[in-house]
């Protein structure tokens, strides 16, 4: 079954400016012609639109030439097909010829959103263009690497696995004294993006898993070889690796808004971002249990108290006071800073190298379990949150 769009097999959502659909548009008609040129231009976009535009795209092409789905269901498990089932399924008994026109004004509204936000705004010099993810800047000495799916409580998709390495090597070269990561909106970041689960390789889980565990080592190890200061400034709820990764940043500023989660075992997972290492150290073997292994929440003040926060601000003032902060930081002379960080951090590297590589392999195993799965799918078919 072909979604007539490259790299389709992959359900991997990314961010994308909502393309709107003129269901009901009488007033022209898309000849066989303008169909097939659609088609064709579909080829040839040069980036992905993401997977609810692929969705549309493909029920619409299947309603326009096959009618109202005419597929029985897949299973449960079956995760893209079910999509891909729901998806044309949901167009009901629209019309052959206004699911053809439909396709064929999606393509045209799609061709010219990319073209549109491909182009570069004048006057932005100092701002990191070319992500899909993330909103890069460097102002007064300061790198800010911001998470940018605010939609999705800013959930890590393979995408900005792949963005955030690229912006912190960036970072680390660039004439910046230190760097930043923080959230838009009002998460920091949900953690791994659950989606992450379904875009199924022709390898299978089995090469899935193997792939996860390969990115994720590359993931957490650019944190753990980060040169400069690296500040967490968490400006709401923090997820999974979002969390996890905390215990490798130079210093931890948080919102009062801000809580604190980690609930592997309730995903049938088990922690990474070298928190297994981290974390008992930070706060004791017990207190990192109870994150770890049974998924207590933390306010930001308890997070403080157990110090994984450097410290906590009032949401009113946050933003403000932090700011104020880091700029007076950033004018420290670098080099100083550089070495400063250097000789705390260097002796625990290999260590923090060794439990990276350790996590992902254990991990590699728990993606694959029953626990794993069924949680995932709990979770995509919105039978369970946190
Ligand atoms: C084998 C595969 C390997 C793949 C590669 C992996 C590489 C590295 C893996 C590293 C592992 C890390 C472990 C973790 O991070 S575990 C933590 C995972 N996160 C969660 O379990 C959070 C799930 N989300 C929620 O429970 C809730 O969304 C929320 C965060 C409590 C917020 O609830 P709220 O009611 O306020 O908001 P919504 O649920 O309506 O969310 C708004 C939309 O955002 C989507 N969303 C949010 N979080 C995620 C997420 N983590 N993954 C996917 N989607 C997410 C949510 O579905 C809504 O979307 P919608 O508007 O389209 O419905």
């Amino acid at each position: 079954m072909a979604y007539h769009l490259p790299n389709c097999s992959s359900l991997q959502v990314i961010s994308f400016p909502v393309v709107q659909l003129h269901l009901n548009r009488t007033a022209m008609r898309a000849s066989q012609k303008d169909f097939e040129n659609a088609m064709n231009q579909v080829k040839l976009l040069k980036k992905d639109p993401g997977n609810e535009v692929k969705l549309k795209l493909y029920s619409l092409y299947k309603q326009a030439t096959e009618g109202p789905c005419n597929m029985p269901k897949p299973g449960v498990f079956d995760l893209i097909n079910k999509a891909k089932w729901d998806a044309w399924n949901a167009l009901g008994s629209l019309p052959k010829e206004t699911a053809r026109q439909n396709y064929v004004d999606l393509v045209s509204s799609l061709s010219s959103s990319l073209e549109s936000s491909s182009q570069v705004e004048p006057g932005t010099d100092r701002k990191s263009t070319g992500y899909e993810t993330l909103m890069v800047t460097s102002e007064d000495g300061i790198t800010k690497i911001m998470l940018n799916r605010p939609t999705k409580k800013n959930a890590l998709n393979v995408e900005m696995y792949h963005e955030i390495m690229h912006a912190l090597k960036a970072a680390s070269k660039d004439d910046s004294a230190i760097t930043v990561l923080t959230g838009n909106g009002d998460y920091y970041s949900s953690g791994n993006d659950l989606t992450n689960f379904t875009d199924i390789p022709p390898g299978g889980v089995e090469e899935k898993a193997k792939n996860g565990a390969i990115l994720l080592r590359e993931f957490v190890g650019c944190f753990i070889d980060f040169p400069k200061p690296l500040i967490a400034v968490v400006n709401g709820p923090a997820v999974g690796i979002s969390v996890t990764l905390l215990g490798l940043f130079d210093a931890v500023y948080a919102s009062d808004r801000a809580t604190f989660h980690t609930p592997f075992s309730h995903l049938g997972q088990s922690p990474e971002g070298c928190s297994s290492y981290t974390f008992p150290k930070i706060m004791s073997p017990a207190k990192a249990t109870e994150m770890l292994v049974f998924g207590k929440k933390l306010t930001a003040g308890e997070a403080c108290a157990q110090g994984l926060v450097t410290e906590v601000f009032p949401d009113s003032t946050f933003q403000k006071e932090v700011w104020t902060r880091l700029k007076a930081f950033a004018k420290l002379p670098p080099n100083a800073m550089r070495i400063s960080k250097e000789i705390i951090r260097n002796r625990e590297k290999e260590k923090l190298h060794a439990v990276n590589a350790e996590e992902c392999s254990v991990l590699q195993g728990r993606w694959l379990s029953d626990e794993c799965m069924n949680a995932v799918v709990n979770f995509l078919s919105r039978k369970s949150k946190l």
